[in-house]
């Protein structure tokens, strides 16, 4: 059994008035990937949210590679190489491709000082990236803009990839591409969680699945066992048997 590289224990949210989570507990293991589903409004944004530092937990403790970073900004955080893609994806319309992607590496103040071979990896990833590069994000597809997200997280080595509903609106073949994306990651060795509402693209990549209700993570273990149970599926997550 692989170590888990992030672990939430009893972590509370407010939201100004609104108390939105009420003890999560989730661990995501090392180097797999990592399902986070649920029914609308359960949670799964303000959990990545304060994973990251957006909303400060009110009680209970964030851990990453066994360090305490409950307390730590977004900023700090970001430099533990935890990259967060939000459902927003955050793309600059009237920059290009390029720029969006230069803006993301911070050793790099021009295209030529970005490291060649992982951005020829990125191409490789998502060539839509490569083909639009000096063309305005504004221009792009939706599936195109998320590829360009999910470049730009990735854009530096990172130890661990947050994704807010990667496959949202997203065509039947930009899915599988997606898939194949993130597959491709995972074997590079990067610990990934993702929010997903698609139970199919959940169950063709996912490791490891958590489920939320309410504000707290209802149900955990492998996605194989849930996919397997269409009952528990229908209990959890609502789902027509
Ligand atoms: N800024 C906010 N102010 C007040 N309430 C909020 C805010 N953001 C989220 N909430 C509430 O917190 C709860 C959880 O929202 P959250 O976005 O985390 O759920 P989710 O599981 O990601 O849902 P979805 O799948 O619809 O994105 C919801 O009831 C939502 O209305």
């Amino acid at each position: 059994m692989s170590a888990n590289l992030l672990t939430l224990e009893g972590v509370h949210t407010h939201i100004g008035a609104y108390h939105i989570l009420h003890g999560v507990d989730l661990a995501i293991p090392k180097g797999q990937l990592t399902m986070l589903l649920g029914r609308n409004g359960a949670g799964k944004t303000t959990t990545l949210r304060t994973i990251m530092g957006l909303w400060q937990a009110s009680q209970g403790k964030v851990s990453f590679a066994g360090r305490d970073i409950t307390r730590l900004n977004t900023p700090q955080i970001a430099e533990l190489n935890i990259a967060y893609v939000p459902e927003s994806m955050g793309i600059f319309s009237d920059l290009t491709v390029k720029e969006n992607m230069l803006l993301a590496a911070r050793s790099a103040s021009r295209a030529s000082q970005m490291d060649a071979a992982r951005l020829k990896w990125i191409f490789s990833l998502f060539p839509a990236v490569e083909k639009f590069w000096n063309h305005p994000a504004g221009k792009l597809s939706g599936g195109q803009k998320q590829m360009l997200a999910v470049a730009r997280a990735i854009v530096e080595p990172r130890e661990l990839l947050i994704v807010d509903e990667p496959s949202k609106g997203l065509a039947p073949a930009i899915i599988n591409n997606m898939i194949d994306a993130f597959a491709q990651l995972k074997a590079s060795g990067v610990t990934i969680l993702l929010v997903e509402q698609n139970i199919n693209f959940a169950k063709r990549l996912g490791d490891t699945v958590a489920v939320m209700d309410n504000g707290r993570v209802v149900h955990a273990g492998s996605m194989k066992e849930l996919a397997e149970d269409a009952a528990l599926q229908q209990s959890l997550l609502g789902l027509a048997l």
